[in-house]
């Protein structure tokens, strides 16, 4: 009787870095809303993709990976990633097919325990590239961690179970109508998916230390009346001259690519052909100064 009944409610991947949990929204929400990277732990606020099917309604938070603070953005990541835990109707905890599980797991795994309050599945990631044989010892290592309410092998990238992904976690959300209108996708403002885009066009091909040094103010959208164009005025703070020097490249070679490969982006989000004025900045160890990360939208 109960099955025709909608349900809806907040659902979270949690993970180690790298292991796909962005990858993972966004093949379920069906558009490009949480940054993707090859770098770990690039997924910096709480973004909400929502699956809408006749059945429910999944929202989904994509928290930052759960890590030990050692600068004050990382205390700040933290603080993110328990509000968001304490309110989910679903913790999703993800590993890789094709790594073992170790001690980052473990912890993760550990923490899980302060939110009695949530269901909790396990999601088994990448399964496409691993052996079978690996998939099914991940799952038994998976399953030994803890009574879950469902432990899910999938693949965002070649779409493996996506839909079985999606069946399961509505049936365990709360009866509820729909909490959103039927095409919202994301509640993350225009702005910020911007800045994202950027970032993610800045983070491309850059050395290790780089990716936490990088953040994005937008200063400026303004929409021309005698074009069919967008003028978007935009700042990218690094912490050193040094890495300033990186991101320009040789006579600004990079910087421009950068350009490029945001507005490839932008365009079909807003659509509209996009100027994008792009500024580097130095703001000196923006990481551990409260002020300047107050600045910067954190
Ligand atoms: N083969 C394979 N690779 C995947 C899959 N999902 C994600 N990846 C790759 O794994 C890497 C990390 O993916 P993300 O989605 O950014 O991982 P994340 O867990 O959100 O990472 P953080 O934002 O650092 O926490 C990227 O290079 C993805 O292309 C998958 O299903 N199969």
């Amino acid at each position: 009787m109960t099955d025709t009944q909608h349900r809806a409610g907040f659902v979270t991947f949690v993970g180690r870095p790298n292991v796909g949990k962005s990858t993972l929204t966004n093949a379920l929400v069906g558009e490009k809303v949480a940054i993707t990277s090859s770098k770990p732990q690039t997924t910096r606020r709480a973004i909400r993709g929502i699956v809408h099917k006749e059945s429910g309604q999944l929202i989904l938070v994509d928290t930052p990976g759960m890590h030990r603070p050692r600068t004050l953005l990382g205390e700040r990541l933290n603080a993110v990633v328990q509000d968001t835990l304490g309110e989910v109707d679903v913790i999703c905890f993800c590993v890789p097919a094709n790594e073992k599980l170790g001690p980052g797991d473990r912890f993760i795994n550990e923490q899980l325990d302060s939110f009695p309050r949530a269901k909790k599945v396990a999601i088994v990631t990448k399964v496409d590239a691993a052996s079978k044989a690996s998939v099914a010892e991940q799952l038994l290592a998976v399953s030994q961690l803890r009574d879950w309410e469902a432990i899910i092998p999938v693949s965002a990238l070649t779409s493996i179970q996506l839909d079985v992904l999606t069946k399961e976690l509505i049936a365990l959300l709360p009866e509820s109508p729909p909490l959103y209108p039927a095409e919202t996708v994301t509640e993350e403002a225009m702005e910020d998916r911007i800045a994202e885009f950027i970032r993610e066009a800045a983070l491309e091909g850059v050395q290790d230390e780089l990716p936490h040094s990088i953040a994005i103010t937008i200063d400026d959208i303004i929409e021309r009346d005698d074009k069919e164009l967008v003028e978007i005025y935009a700042n990218l703070f690094v912490e050193r001259d040094s890495q300033k020097g990186i991101i320009i490249g040789h006579k600004g070679s990079r910087l421009a690519e950068v350009g490029a490969r945001a507005r490839a982006q932008i365009e079909p989000l807003i659509g509209s052909k996009v100027f994008l004025s792009l500024r580097v900045k130095v703001a000196k160890e923006w990481q551990r100064d409260a002020k300047q990360l107050g600045r910067l939208g954190f």
